[in-house]
């Protein structure tokens, strides 16, 4: 594979740390939760139910830049929701986006289903699609969630795949 850097993007829930672990593991790069660089305001934040703004994102954002720029490979986690986010993260370097594209009802069915995140509660999520503009064709590498994770990370290996060689 040409690009190493990868950036799976989505709302929150669509399976961001899960596919991200699995294809890192997968293409034996290093795997980084954008989650876990959150400054504890934006951390306290979500835990009362109050989505993030641009502000709130804006140094997390430059962090993660920073953090995919040292990294010669690797593969992130980032809701990475707006066409200016992805630009930020991916100043100065050519990360490969993958969006894991799902509706409400699958996404808020496997929220429940998660314990002990800060993430707190579906009016957030409903913020998330609101605030969601996905990424234009071309843009990125799309999958469908609705489907089980080994399925969707076999989708993501293959649109991989078949853009490398487009590239070629
Ligand atoms: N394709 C899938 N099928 C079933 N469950 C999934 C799938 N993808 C993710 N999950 C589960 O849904 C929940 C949210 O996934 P997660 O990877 O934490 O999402 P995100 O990082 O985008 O918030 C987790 O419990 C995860 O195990
Ligand atoms: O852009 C955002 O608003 C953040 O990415 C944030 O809301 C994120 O979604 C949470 O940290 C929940 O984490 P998960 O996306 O892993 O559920």
């Amino acid at each position: 594979m040409v690009k190493k850097r990868y950036i799976v993007m989505g709302v929150s829930g669509c399976g961001k740390s899960l596919i991200g672990s699995l294809l890192a593991k997968r293409l034996g790069l290093a795997f980084f939760d954008g989650d876990d660089f959150h400054p504890p305001e934006n951390v306290a934040k979500m835990r009362q139910g109050i989505p993030l703004n641009d502000q709130d994102r804006y140094g997390w954002l430059q962090t993660l830049n920073d953090l995919i720029n040292r990294e010669e490979g690797m593969v992130l986690a980032c809701s990475a929701l707006k066409p200016q986010y992805r630009q930020q993260l991916r100043q100065g370097n050519d990360a490969q986006l993958i969006y894991l594209k799902g509706g409400v009802e699958t996404i808020w069915a496997r929220h429940s289903c998660r314990e002990g995140h800060y993430f707190n509660g579906r009016e957030m999520l409903e913020s998330q699609f609101r605030e969601l503009i996905e990424p234009k064709v071309g843009e990125a590498i799309e999958v469908s969630i609705d489907q089980s994770a080994e399925r969707v990370l076999d989708d993501v290996l293959a649109a991989l795949a078949q853009s490398e060689r487009a590239d070629k």
